[in-house]
């Protein structure tokens, strides 16, 4: 039998099976991280648990096991939401683990723009989280049907609702993807409504959160806010970190959202087809009948090569490092030898 706030938390057969039934260790879902030590939510409410080697390679959504003091494994995630270092941008960078659904927002207004949409969309669907797109201010939209038709036609994978953020009412229609055992994870510029959002959905206005769990050393203000109950049931996750997603290795998630012309392209005669000039393309042809917005394919290009160009980065990146260990494992054979004379024993 499965623990009801295991569940509510998120906790499934696919964590379950990862557990030895003679393991002395408890369960608990990360939510919030630090350099030493990570805070975790568990069937006996929050803990905090020391991290001996680090919490680097831990994100917040992670389930890890414990044993009230220390964090004694980390369970491979369901799903997980990488980015781009912001300094370095061919390091990936785990974001947040276990989203069910990202949240993509924006608004019925010049925030509505089809090709970051699609960056999100591509992001989703390499993390393996369902995209929703969410268009807030629709009060405020003289037709709001025009953003939601545009936001459903980007891919088949995307669920799309318009609504008014400040309207509880109106959020609730979000509660299937915030219910018990449901993670959600928000996406999306500023001002479009994600703090709006959060606060309805939590029943918490963020600033109170932000006092009550401020513990007189500041430092856990972020903590406690990266991963928050909802009122349904479920989960939310929002760190600062999953509101600047770029992409890492994203191809399959490209090819996803563009599902349409990668179809079109197995037409074209020639299998390198660049689509631009070359006879007999498929998808130049789909543009002169009208059934491919030329638009699209320019986002799709654009798309493919700047994660082409991320992913390039990063593999040259390991290249180097890896080239650059064997040259200092021989520098210091060499120097141990110089030392110690080619004979020496070890
Ligand atoms: N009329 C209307 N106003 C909205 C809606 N959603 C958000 N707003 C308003 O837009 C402003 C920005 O909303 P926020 O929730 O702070 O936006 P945010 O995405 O959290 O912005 P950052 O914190 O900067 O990332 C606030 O004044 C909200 O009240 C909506 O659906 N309708
Ligand atoms: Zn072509």
């Amino acid at each position: 039998m499965t623990d009801p706030v295991l569940s509510s938390l998120g906790w499934t057969p696919h964590f379950a099976g990862q557990v030895d039934p003679d393991e002395a260790s408890t369960p608990a879902r990360v939510s919030g991280v630090e350099r030493s030590h990570i805070m975790a939510l568990g069937v006996e409410g929050p803990v905090r648990l020391l991290v001996p080697e680090g919490t680097g390679s831990i994100a917040v959504g992670d389930w890890v096991l414990q044993d009230g003091v220390h964090v004694t494994r980390r369970l491979t995630p369901a799903t997980e939401i990488v980015r781009r270092n912001a300094g370095d941008t061919s390091r990936r960078q785990l974001i947040a683990a276990n989203v069910d659904t990202l949240g993509i927002v924006t608004s019925c207004n010049a925030d509505f723009n089809p090709a970051r949409l699609e960056r999100y969309i591509a992001v989703a669907a390499q993390a393996g989280c369902l995209p929703l797109v969410i268009l807030t201010k629709a009060d405020q939209a003289d037709d709001p049907d025009r953003y939601l038709s545009e936001a459903r036609a980007l891919s088949p994978l995307v669920v799309a609702l318009a609504l008014n953020a400040k309207d509880p009412e109106e959020v609730a229609r979000l509660t299937p993807w915030v219910e018990a055992g449901r993670t959600l994870a928000l996406v999306g510029s500023s001002g479009v409504g994600k703090t709006t959002l959060q606060n309805a959905l939590t029943g918490v206005q963020a600033a109170t959160q932000d006092i009550r769990a401020d513990d007189a050393k500041g430092r856990h203000t972020t903590t406690a806010r990266a991963l928050r109950r909802t009122l349904a049931g479920g989960c939310l996750i929002d760190t600062p970190g999953i509101r600047e997603l770029g992409l890492v290795d994203a191809a399959e998630g490209v090819e996803e959202v563009f599902s349409d012309v990668a179809a079109l392209a197995e037409s074209c005669r020639f299998r390198d087809c660049t689509h631009d000039r070359e006879p007999g393309c498929a998808v130049q042809a789909a543009i002169r009948a009208g059934t491919l917005d030329p638009e699209r394919l320019r986002r799709y290009q654009k798309l493919e090569r700047e994660d082409r160009l991320h992913t390039e980065a990063l593999h040259e990146k390991h290249a180097r490092n890896r080239s650059w260990a064997k040259a200092t494992a021989h520098g210091s054979a060499r120097a141990k030898w110089k030392r110690r004379g080619p004979d020496a024993e070890e």
